[in-house]
């Protein structure tokens, strides 16, 4: 891509990365001899997320732009609306039959259910293909491209997803 600009959006929601297990997998192995801390992450908890996408081009338009910021933002609005102080849950979350029970019953949480568990990495996609079927269905796919999507979900941890 000859051209790439970002556009970078803020939200806040809660989840709960409900596979978190720091005994096993990837890594597990630089604490096999040390007491590894409490799944902290399997918790409902919240984050300040700042998500940042980018798209690019080989061309530009007849307005010498890749495409406007203006509707970049305007392409993720309702997602962001939808999404922002909302509880992301996993579908296959054990407890998400009873998040949806509270949910309904207390009218105190908006839930925001997804098909994967909810990790930096995994919502970095969501946004990615969300992004990317927009400019399909706007036939601007081809012209314009996803570059990437980063998230941070702190303020020293994110993740980034990718055009292969
Ligand atoms: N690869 C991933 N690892 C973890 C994810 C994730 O999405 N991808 N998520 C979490 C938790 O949601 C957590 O809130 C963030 O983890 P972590 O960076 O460990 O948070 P800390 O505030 O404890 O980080 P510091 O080291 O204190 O800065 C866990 N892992």
């Amino acid at each position: 891509m000859r051209w790439e600009i970002s556009k970078t959006f803020r939200f806040e929601a809660g989840h709960r990365v409900w596979k978190q297990n720091l005994t096993y997998g990837r890594g597990a192995e630089f604490t096999r001899n040390v007491e590894v801390p409490q799944n902290k992450c399997v918790n409902l908890h919240g984050h300040s997320y700042l998500l940042e996408v980018t798209v690019g081009s080989d061309t530009l338009s007849e307005q010498d732009m890749v495409m406007d910021f203006y509707h970049i933002k305007n392409a993720l609005k309702e997602l962001i609306d939808r999404i922002d102080h909302s509880f992301i849950v996993d579908r296959n979350d054990p407890i998400y039959p009873e998040l949806e029970e509270v949910a309904t019953k207390y009218g105190a949480m908006k839930v925001f259910p997804v098909d994967f568990c909810p990790t930096a990495e995994a919502l970095a996609k969501f946004f990615y293909d969300f992004l990317t079927e927009r400019l399909k269905d706007a036939g601007l796919l081809g012209e314009v491209q996803v570059v990437k999507v980063v998230l941070w979900e702190t303020s020293t941890s994110k993740a980034e997803y990718r055009a292969e």
